[in-house]
C-alpha cells in the first residue's frame, strides 16, 4: 500500500510567494529573486514530503499565481489580445501576469483573463478562453522543468496535470458559439508531447486531475473521456496514469471508469462522499488501483484513525493490498500550511489545537495510518492510534461545543421570522421616499483600499506596540477621510469603508463567540490573496454589537445615507472551517441569528441601509443537481433569518460576486432583498440576460468596472455597459457600483475609477432627462 499526495499549498508556511509576488509587481524585487523564492518553497515542500514518508510526491502543483493559467501557457491557449506582449518578447512570466492581472504599460492596455470559483471552494482559478479555431502548442515546458528540478534533489515526482477534458469543460467558449470540448481533438497532441518528454525523464506516474469525473456528464462527454484515456494509454502503454476525483462521488460514472477508461489508478473523495466507497469497490476492477481519499483537505479536523483504517480494511478485504494508495481527500492546496507555528496563540487554545491537522500533519497522519495498517497490535505505532481517539473523545465531550441557549433558539425560529413585513412594491414606496435618491443611484461595495498603512496600524495593535485608542484613532482618521471624499466625488450612497476588518469573515468571527483564530493558517484564494478562515468550533453567538459604533461613527459625518456592511450566515459559514460534528444548515443558522441582531441594533439607531454580503452563496451550491434544492432552502432560509427584522423602510442590499449567477435567479430572487449588486464586467453584463428574462422585481447593481487588477477604466467602457444593462433593467431599477469592494486596490487608480464611474453616471441622468 502507497502512501500519495495530490498537491502541497504553495504560498508558503509564512507566505513568502506572496511577499515575494507583490514586491515583484510593484517593481520592488528580481525576476530573479521571485524565481528563486520560487525555487525555495518547492524544495522545501518536496523534502518535507518525503521526510513524512509519501511515497509519490507530486510536482508542478507549485504555481506562481494558478494551475489553471498555468495549463493555458502550457498549451499555448494565449488569446488574441496577449499577442502584441508575446511579439514584443514580454519575458514569459510577465506575459502569464499579465494574463492574470491585466497590462496597463507602455500604450498598452489589455484586460485580464476571466476568474471564477474553483467548484465549491474559495479558491479562484483564471478561466481558459476558448475560440472556435483554437489551436494548441506547446508552450511552456514548465512541468517538465519542475520534474527535473525535483529528480536533481533526488525525488522522483509525480507530475500533476489538469486532464485534458477537464481543462476543456473548465474554459468558455469566446466568440462564436461551440462547445469546448470539441477541441479535444486539437488539444490532446499537445498533452501528448508533454507527457513524451516527462516519460523521456523517467516519470513513472502522471495524475491526471478530472474533477469532472465526479459530476453529472452528457453523453457525449463520457464518449470524450472515452476516447482521451484511450489515445493516451495508446500512446504510453508503460506509464501509469492516475485520475483524480474529488469533492463529489463517482458513483453515477462508475461504468464508463471501470469499462471504458484505460487508466492505472482511480483516486476517490472519501471524506465528502463515504458511501461510494461500497459500490466502488464493487465496480472498479483490480487491475486500477484505487486511491482512498481518507484525510481532509479541505478543513482542519484531526483525521479519526478509527474510521480511516474502517475503510483501508474494508477495501484490503476486497482487493489486494498493493492495488490500494491513501491519499488526502484532495489537493492540500486548501489546507493551512503548520499547526506547529501555532504556538502561544491564545485563540487557539491547547485543547483545541489538539483536534487539528493542518497539510504538515495531514501527510505524517497518512504515513502513521499505513503504519498502523502494516503493523500488529502492541507495536509503538498503536500509541498514536490510543491518542488520536482520546483526542476525538476530548473533542466530542469538550464543553465549549454545545451551548443550549442557542440551541433553543435556533429551534425556535418561525416562518415569520423569514419573511419581511410587506412586499417588495411596497417597501420600494417608502424607501424610496425615505432615501430620495436620484437615477442611476452610485455607490460602492463596502471596502475601501487596505493600504499597508492600515494593516501595519492593526499589526501594532495586536502586537501591543500601540493601544486600543491609538489604533481606533487611526481608524477614525482614515474613515473621516474616506466619507469626505466620497460626498466631494458625488457619490449617492456611502460607505465608511471596512479599515477596520482584516477580511470581511474573519473579523466577525472575531467577535462572535465559537470561533478561534490561527496566526498562520493562511490558504490562497487566488493569486497573492490569501485568507486565514476562522474555526467555528461551537455555538455561535454574538455576546455584543459589531459594527455599530463604526458605522454611526461613519453616518455623524455626512448627511447622505451610509450603507451598514454585514457579511451573511452563509458566507461566514462558507469561508470558515466549520465544525464537522453537527449539519452546516444548523451552524448557519446560529449564525444568522446574531446577524440578525446586528442588523436590528443598526436599524434601531437609525441606519437607513443595511448590506448583507452573500458572495459565498453560490459557492456553497452542491456539485450535483440533486442536491441543489435542499441547500437553497436552508441557506435562503438563513439569509432571511438574517435579513427579515427590519420595517418596510428600510433597505436590504446584498452583494455577489466571482461566480456564475445565471442558474440561481430563481434563488437569488428568493432572498428578496431590496437590491442586489453583482459582479458582471468581466462578463460583459452577460449574467443581465438571466435577470431581464426573469423579470427580476427588485433594485440591481450590476458591477460596471473590474476591481481585480489595477487597470482603470475608461469613460466610455463605463457608459456602454450601463446602457447594455439598461437594455435589460428598467431605469428605475438600476444602481450603478463597482463589481466588488476595493480593499485590494491601491488609492491612485480607486480614485480614478470611482470618479470616472460617478461622471458616467451623471451624464446618463442628464441623457435620460432630456429624453424623458
Ligand atoms: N475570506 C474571504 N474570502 C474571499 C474574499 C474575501 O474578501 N474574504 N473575497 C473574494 C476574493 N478573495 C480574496 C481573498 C483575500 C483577499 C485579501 O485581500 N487578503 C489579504 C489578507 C487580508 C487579511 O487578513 N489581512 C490582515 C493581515 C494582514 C497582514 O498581512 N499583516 C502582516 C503585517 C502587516 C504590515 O505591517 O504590513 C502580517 O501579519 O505579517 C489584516 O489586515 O490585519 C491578502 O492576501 O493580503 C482579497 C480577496 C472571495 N473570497
Ligand atoms: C468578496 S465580496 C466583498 C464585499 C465587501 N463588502 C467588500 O466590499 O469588500
Ligand atoms: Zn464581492
Amino acid at each position: 500500500m502507497l502512501t500519495h499526495n495530490l498537491g502541497y499549498p504553495r504560498i508558503g508556511s509564512k507566505r513568502e510567494l506572496k511577499i515575494v509576488s507583490e514586491q515583484y509587481w510593484s517593481g520592488k524585487t528580481s525576476r530573479k529573486n521571485l524565481l528563486q523564492v520560487g525555487k525555495n518553497i518547492r524544495k522545501e515542500n518536496w523534502l518535507l514530503q518525503k521526510e513524512s514518508g509519501i511515497d509519490l510526491i507530486p510536482s508542478n502543483d507549485f504555481s506562481f499565481y494558478d494551475q489553471v493559467l498555468d495549463m493555458s501557457l502550457m498549451v499555448g491557449a494565449i488569446p488574441k489580445r496577449y499577442q502584441g506582449l508575446l511579439t514584443n518578447k514580454l519575458s514569459y512570466l510577465d506575459l502569464y501576469f499579465a494574463m492574470a492581472r491585466g497590462y496597463q504599460k507602455d500604450s498598452y492596455d489589455i484586460t485580464a483573463m476571466e476568474m471564477t470559483k474553483w467548484f465549491d471552494t474559495n479558491y479562484h482559478y483564471i478561466v481558459p478562453e476558448f475560440y472556435k479555431n483554437q489551436e494548441f502548442t506547446l508552450f511552456s515546458t514548465k512541468v517538465i522543468d519542475e520534474f527535473y528540478e525535483a529528480k536533481e534533489i533526488g525525488i522522483q515526482t509525480k507530475p500533476v496535470l489538469i486532464g485534458p477534458v477537464s481543462y476543456l469543460l473548465l474554459g468558455k467558449a469566446k466568440g462564436e458559439s461551440f462547445q469546448t470540448i470539441d477541441l479535444v481533438n486539437k488539444l490532446i497532441p499537445v498533452y501528448i508531447d508533454l507527457i513524451k518528454k516527462l516519460v523521456s525523464l523517467g516519470a513513472e506516474w502522471i495524475q491526471f486531475d478530472e474533477p469532472f469525473l465526479a459530476l453529472d456528464l452528457t453523453k457525449k462527454e463520457k464518449e470524450v473521456y472515452k476516447q482521451v484515456y484511450l489515445k493516451l494509454k495508446s500512446s504510453f502503454p508503460d506509464l501509469k496514469i492516475m485520475i483524480v476525483t474529488y469533492f463529489e462521488s463517482i458513483q453515477d460514472n462508475l461504468e464508463l471508469i471501470a469499462d471504458g477508461l484505460l487508466i492505472d489508478a482511480i483516486h476517490i473523495d472519501l471524506v465528502r462522499c463515504p458511501e461510494q466507497l461500497d459500490v466502488v469497490l464493487e465496480n472498479i476492477p483490480e487491475r486500477i488501483h484505487l486511491s482512498l481519499g481518507i484525510v481532509d483537505g479541505r478543513n482542519i479536523w484531526k483525521n479519526n484513525y478509527q474510521k480511516s483504517l474502517e475503510y483501508i480494511q474494508e477495501a484490503k478485504a476486497r482487493r489486494k493490498e498493493n492495488t490500494i494508495l491513501i491519499a488526502p481527500s484532495c489537493s492540500l492546496l486548501h489546507s493551512p500550511c503548520d499547526l506547529d507555528l501555532e504556538e502561544d496563540n491564545q485563540n487557539l487554545s491547547t485543547e483545541i489545537k489538539d483536534w487539528l491537522s493542518f497539510a504538515k500533519q495531514k501527510l505524517r497522519e497518512l504515513s502513521t495510518l499505513k503504519a498502523l495498517t502494516l503493523s500488529e497490535k502492541g507495536d509503538k505505532v498503536f500509541e498514536n492510534l490510543e491518542r488520536n481517539i482520546r483526542s476525538h473523545e476530548n473533542r466530542s465531550n469538550s464543553e465549549r461545543i454545545h451551548n443550549s441557549e442557542v440551541d433553543e433558539k435556533v429551534k425556535a425560529i418561525s416562518k415569520q421570522d423569514i419573511v419581511r413585513e410587506n412586499s417588495f412594491n411596497l417597501r420600494k414606496e417608502v424607501q424610496h421616499k425615505n432615501l430620495n435618491l436620484p437615477v442611476f443611484p452610485t455607490t460602492t461595495i463596502g471596502s475601501f483600499p487596505q493600504t499597508k498603512k492600515v494593516r501595519s496600524w492593526r499589526y501594532q495593535y495586536k502586537k501591543g506596540n500601540i493601544s486600543l485608542t491609538q489604533y481606533e484613532e487611526y481608524i477614525k482618521e482614515e474613515i473621516i477621510k474616506v466619507i469626505h471624499w466620497q460626498e466631494e466625488i458625488g457619490l449617492d450612497v456611502l460607505v465608511h469603508g471596512e479599515f477596520e476588518r482584516n477580511d470581511m469573515v474573519e473579523y466577525f468571527g472575531e467577535k462572535l463567540n465559537g470561533f478561534a483564530f490561527t496566526k498562520f493558517g493562511w490558504v490562497q484564494s487566488y493569486g497573492s490573496r490569501c485568507v486565514k478562515p476562522p474555526i467555528i468550533y461551537g455555538s455561535v453567538k454574538r455576546p455584543n454589537p459589531m459594527t455599530v459604533d463604526w458605522t454611526l461613527f461613519a453616518q455623524s459625518l455626512t448627511s447622505k445615507p451610509v450603507k451598514g456592511m454585514l457579511t451573511g450566515p452563509v458566507t461566514i459559514l462558507q469561508w470558515s472551517f466549520v465544525r464537522d460534528d453537527q449539519p452546516k444548515s444548523v451552524t448557519c443558522n446560529e449564525i444568522a441569528l446574531a446577524i440578525r441582531d446586528e442588523v436590528q441594533d443598526l436599524e434601531d439607531n437609525g441606519i437607513k441601509i443595511i448590506q448583507i454580503d452573500e458572495p459565498a452563496l453560490r459557492e456553497g451550491l452542491p456539485l450535483k443537481q440533486v442536491d441543489h434544492k435542499s441547500y437553497f432552502e436552508w441557506a435562503i432560509q438563513s439569509f432571511k433569518i438574517a435579513s427579515s427584522a427590519v420595517s418596510n423602510g428600510t433597505q436590504i442590499h446584498t452583494h455577489m460576486c466571482y461566480s456564475e449567477f445565471n442558474d440561481i435567479i430563481d434563488e437569488i430572487a428568493n432572498l428578496d432583498a431590496d437590491v442586489i449588486t453583482i459582479e458582471c464586467s468581466r462578463s460583459q453584463m452577460e449574467l443581465l440576460n438571466a435577470f431581464a428574462d426573469y423579470k427580476y422585481p427588485n433594485e440591481i447593481g450590476p458591477g460596471v468596472y473590474d476591481i481585480h487588477a489595477p487597470r482603470v477604466p475608461q469613460d466610455e467602457e463605463i457608459i456602454e455597459l450601463i446602457r447594455k444593462a439598461q437594455k435589460y433593467i428598467p431605469i428605475d431599477q438600476l444602481w450603478i457600483n463597482p463589481d466588488c469592494g476595493l480593499k485590494t486596490r491601491g488609492w491612485e487608480e480607486t480614485e480614478k475609477a470611482l470618479k470616472t464611474m460617478v461622471g458616467a453616471a451623471k451624464q446618463l441622468r442628464k441623457e435620460t432627462l432630456q429624453t424623458v
